[in-house]
């Protein structure tokens, strides 16, 4: 199979001179096209480091960074940008969410800066909130829902403009293990019908044998074994 995206000997660290922290040290990954990949590893290992360099919204310090082939870890900022919005969909941890939209309407603003089609955004709409459940709270705003929902939320936009690369961080963080389990099969579909490739970071064990690989990032470096 071939790999969508290449992480080649990736470091990154913060700060200068002895306040320098280095966070990341020759990384390394291969992520197969349609395939659900989880990053696992401690809180602080490294992990929204490396998801926000693959994501262009940082540059590494060392290494390169290749999506279908292209170095995107040289892009300047008008080309990530345009990488972002038309091929990838990003799950932050804090959502992201609009506080005075409905739920439809936060997910029809993911759809506004893609390049679909404005006859398909009711169909793309309708679709994403039936897949993460939320059918009953299309015309609710976000501080009317749960934590879990909003992540839900977070999901179904990010997944509506059908996006080749998805990258979630923590996407299961709020939700119970039924409702993280059901998530995790409809990445699993995504994957398998639309050829979506997704990136997520999880440090729940419960659903690291639902994914088709695991990567684990110890202090900054790929774990051996994992
Ligand atoms: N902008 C920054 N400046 C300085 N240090 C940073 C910066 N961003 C992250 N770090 C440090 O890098 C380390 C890794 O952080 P990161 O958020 O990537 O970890 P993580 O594995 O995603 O953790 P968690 O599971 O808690 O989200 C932490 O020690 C953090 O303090």
């Amino acid at each position: 199979m071939k790999p969508i995206l290449k992480v080649q000997h990736v470091a990154k660290s913060f700060g200068k001179g002895n306040k320098e922290i280095q966070v990341l040290q020759n990384v390394n990954l291969a992520i197969n096209e349609s395939s659900l990949t989880a990053l696992k590893g401690r809180s602080g290992s490294g992990k929204t480091t490396l998801l926000n360099l693959i994501g262009t919204l940082d540059k590494p310090s060392e290494g390169k960074i290749y999506f279908q082939d292209n170095e995107i870890s040289q892009y300047s900022e008008k080309q990530s940008s345009e990488l972002r919005r038309l091929n990838f969909g990003i799950i932050f941890q804090s959502y992201g969410l609009i506080p005075l939209l409905t739920v439809a309407e936060n997910i029809e603003f993911g759809l506004r800066i893609t390049d679909v089609p404005r006859k398909e955004w009711k169909k793309r709409i309708e679709e994403s909130i039936d897949l993460v459940g939320l059918t009953k709270r299309v015309k609710h705003r976000p501080y009317e829902l749960s934590g879990g929902e909003q992540q839900r939320v977070a999901i179904a936009r990010a997944i509506a403009p059908k996006p080749s690369l998805i990258l979630a961080d923590e996407p299961t963080a709020e939700l119970d293990s039924y409702m993280a389990f059901r998530m995790i099969q409809v990445f699993q579909e995504l994957t398998q019908n639309d050829k979506i490739t997704i990136l997520m970071t999880t440090h729940d064990p419960g659903i690291l044998e639902m994914l088709d690989d695991v990567y684990a990032l110890e202090a900054g470096k790929l774990a051996d074994d994992y």
